[in-house]
């Protein structure tokens, strides 16, 4: 259920398969709903957020030691490095000396990277103590922070480790995003898009209609983009929180993308990789013979209108093949991709042909 008031909009969640149900709130000066979720049951907050947001993390701590908690802040590495058993370990050391129990309670404040991190802290601590999402970047609002999936990387991939765990609430301050670089906030478009694709035509209606105007906190469709972007990632994982199948849709494009992130030493932004990675989709749905020739070119032609990128260079396919065979998505020596069958149609395509594969790379090789 989704009701909305004149400044914020919420955004129900879960509440299925026995986890507790939370809100995704969407809006203004949002911080001010942060001491009613983390509850007076707790007695000490640490707060964890990236070095280019010291400055939002001291001034929440500050916020909430004022409000009677033992509040800590507790910096973390900028965007993937946060994301490392070496990281997690030093959130966990933080947490023992604060002397963190099962009532307290994690605040992750950042973008996705931060958020994958401060959650999966929240998911091991103790087996598991709450948490709460404050995104504050495009990607993070629209995907990153909704959902429960939590993680890190290992040497061998991308988010090989993680658990779900579902945060108690969701906070998007749609104010954070005017200090997001123009780059970090065009990636965070490639999510909303995958929405578009997926499941809601209209997204890609709203950025057709003025792609310029897309690439701008201050656009007039900022707002309505990130809400119909959380309100499908909020249905989908409301239906199946664990990817036991229907989930698997939000990976559309992921397959090859967290490939490509790996392969660029995570110097490529996610939103970057997936963009490549659903061009890379679409083509494939093409050549398998499930997806239209209109729906695949308009891949190409929206990515490319918003500055995404929508080639990889063109000698890296063993290496890129050989990472793509330990996604999550795969299944022994199977490898399983997330195509269209037709605008808002997703469907799972089972161990393509090689040369399908091949034909599929060719169309994204610079
Ligand atoms: N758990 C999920 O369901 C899910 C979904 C999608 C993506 N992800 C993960 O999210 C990560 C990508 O997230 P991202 O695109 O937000 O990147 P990010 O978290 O790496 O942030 C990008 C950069 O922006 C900085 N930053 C964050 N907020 C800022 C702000 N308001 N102003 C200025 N700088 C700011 C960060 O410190 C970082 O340097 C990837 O690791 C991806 O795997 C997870
Ligand atoms: O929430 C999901 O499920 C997704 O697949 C969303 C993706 O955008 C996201 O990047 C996710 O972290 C990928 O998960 P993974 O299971 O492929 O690591
Ligand atoms: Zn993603």
């Amino acid at each position: 259920m989704t009701t909305q008031h004149p400044s914020v909009t919420r955004i129900a969640v879960g509440g299925t398969a026995g986890t507790a149900p939370y809100d995704v709130l969407v809006g203004r000066q949002l911080l001010g709903e942060l001491p009613g979720l983390i509850g007076r049951e707790a007695r000490r907050v640490a707060v964890l957020h990236p070095e280019a947001l010291a400055d939002t993390g001291e001034a929440l701590r500050e916020d909430l030691a004022g409000q009677g908690y033992e509040a800590i802040a507790v910096q973390l590495p900028n965007a993937e490095e946060s994301k490392t058993a070496e990281v997690a370990a030093y959130c966990w050391k933080a947490l023992g000396q604060t002397g963190f129990t099962r009532t307290d309670v994690i605040v992750g404040v950042g973008g996705g990277a931060t958020t994958d991190l401060a959650g999966f802290v929240a998911a091991t601590w103790l087996r598991g103590v709450r948490w709460i999402a404050v995104p504050t970047t495009v990607l993070g609002m629209v995907d990153a922070a909704v959902g429960g999936k939590t993680g890190i990387n290992t040497a061998e991939g991308k988010n090989l480790v993680g658990a779900f765990h579902p945060p108690a609430g969701v906070l998007c301050d749609l104010a954070a995003l005017e200090s997001l670089g123009t780059h970090d906030y065009v990636s965070g478009l490639a999510e909303i898009i995958k929405a578009g694709f997926i499941a809601d035509p209209a997204i890609l209606e709203l950025i057709e209609s003025d792609p310029q105007a897309a690439r701008s906190p201050a656009g007039p469709h900022t707002a309505e983009l990130i809400e119909r972007s959380i309100r499908v990632k909020a249905e989908v994982v409301t239906d199946d929180l664990k990817e036991s199948g229907r989930r698997e849709i939000l990976n559309y494009g992921h397959t090859l993308a967290h490939a490509i992130e790996k392969n660029e030493r995570y110097n490529w932004r996610h939103g970057a990789a997936v963009s490549v990675g659903m061009v890379f989709a679409a083509e494939l749905g093409r050549i398998a013979g499930r997806l239209d020739d209109a729906t695949a070119d308009r891949h190409r032609a929206v990515l490319e209108s918003v500055g995404l990128p929508v080639t990889y260079r063109g000698d890296q396919w063993p290496k890129l093949l050989d990472t793509m065979k330990v996604d999550k998505k795969s299944r022994g020596d199977r490898l399983r991709f997330i195509v269209l069958e037709g605008l808002g149609r997703p469907a799972v395509l089972e161990s393509p042909d090689p040369a399908m594969l091949l034909a599929a790379h060719a169309e994204i090789a610079a």
